[in-house]
């Protein structure tokens, strides 16, 4: 089975958590586009998706499915993500595709959020990917020049604008010995708008797709 095989395995094993009558909070990138799909062969038994991000708000919309805005949604039951990196105590490294601001309120609004991924984004410590960190542009510099205070190496995501209209520096390097600790100290740098550690609020269970099937935790 190839990588795309075994994230759409992990995507369908997901499908089985989503109740009947429910509004689902729905990921983006190449995993949660998989659960979108999936969704779709079961769109008249749930109410709608809230999405994170423009691009999942337009496949839910192109497969039929009614999306609805967070701010009209007072619970979500379940939050059906992908990430780039989990660890053993379900906290992650997301926003490769630069969703990670979104992805976060979504998922801070949630009961339940399940991380599907295959088995090449389990790893033992965070940070081999590089650590996504969304910033409001004239704060740029000044947040890089931080971020190397801190031991990073931070990367500038050429020709990328969030859809908050920020953009990303993208942190090389970092030994993240402490996930909350990281996640709290960097979000408190001025110009900071989020970043991509979920630590503080980690999945509740974690779904892995490889070649034995799907595993959970
Ligand atoms: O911003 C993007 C998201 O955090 C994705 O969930 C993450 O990058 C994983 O994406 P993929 O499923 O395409 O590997």
């Amino acid at each position: 089975m190839d990588q795309d095989a075994l994230k759409k395995q992990v995507a369908e094993a997901a499908l089985r958590y989503v109740r009947d009558d429910e509004i689902i909070g729905v990921g983006t990138g190449s995993t949660a586009n998989h659960f979108i799909d999936g969704l779709a062969t079961m769109k008249g038994r749930i109410r709608g998706a809230v999405a994170s991000s423009d691009a999942t708000a337009a496949r839910l919309e192109s497969h039929g499915i009614k999306v609805f805005s967070l701010n009209d949604v007072d619970q979500l039951p379940l939050y059906v993500d992908g990430a780039d990196e989990v660890n053993k105590y379900r906290e992650m490294i997301k926003g490769g595709g630069g969703a990670l601001t979104r992805e976060k309120i979504v998922a801070a609004v949630a009961r339940q959020f399940i991380c599907i991924v295959d088995g090449s984004k389990q790893v033992k410590r965070l940070g081999a990917f590089p650590l996504p960190v969304e910033v409001i542009p004239m704060a740029r510099s000044y947040v890089a020049r931080k971020l190397v205070a801190l031991g990073g190496r931070p990367e500038y995501r050429k020709d990328f604008v969030t859809d908050n209209g920020n953009v990303i520096l993208d942190v090389h390097g970092l030994n993240i010995m402490n996930p909350i600790q990281l996640e709290e100290q960097l979000n408190n740098l001025v110009g900071v708008v989020t970043n991509g550690l979920f630590a503080k609020r980690p999945a509740d269970i974690v779904l892995v797709g490889d070649k034995k099937g799907v595993q959970e935790y």
